[in-house]
């Protein structure tokens, strides 16, 4: 991490990070849709044990990388949540094609 010596420096060093930040979760969003796929219709788009799954492995992380678990929780329920709703109204939309 870069010791900043000024608001304007850490701010770019901000947007740096959420550049990464959104081109990593665009291609999480594609693994998503092509986790897709391989179910069949809306009501697979949830699996709950797997999202348990997940937050627990992302909670083990934030505490390795000493960050408030906290905020990496709310963070990763609302992502799935959406991730999940995207997956629900693609795999409806696609119901009756086959
Ligand atoms: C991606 C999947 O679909 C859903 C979305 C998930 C996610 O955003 O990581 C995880 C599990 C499912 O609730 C999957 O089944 O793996």
């Amino acid at each position: 991490m870069l010791e900043c010596v000024s608001i304007e420096e850490v701010r770019d060093c901000i947007d740096r990070i959420d550049d990464q930040l959104v081109r990593l979760l665009a291609e999480r969003s594609d693994y998503v849709q092509m986790a897709m796929t391989f179910k069949h219709d809306a009501s697979e788009a949830n699996v709950p044990s797997r999202n348990e799954e997940i937050l627990e492995r992302v909670r083990n992380l934030s505490v390795e990388y000493g960050m408030d678990a906290g905020i990496i929780d709310a963070v990763y329920r609302t992502m799935i949540e959406k991730f999940v709703s995207l997956q629900q109204q693609l795999l409806s939309k696609n119901e009756g094609q086959d």
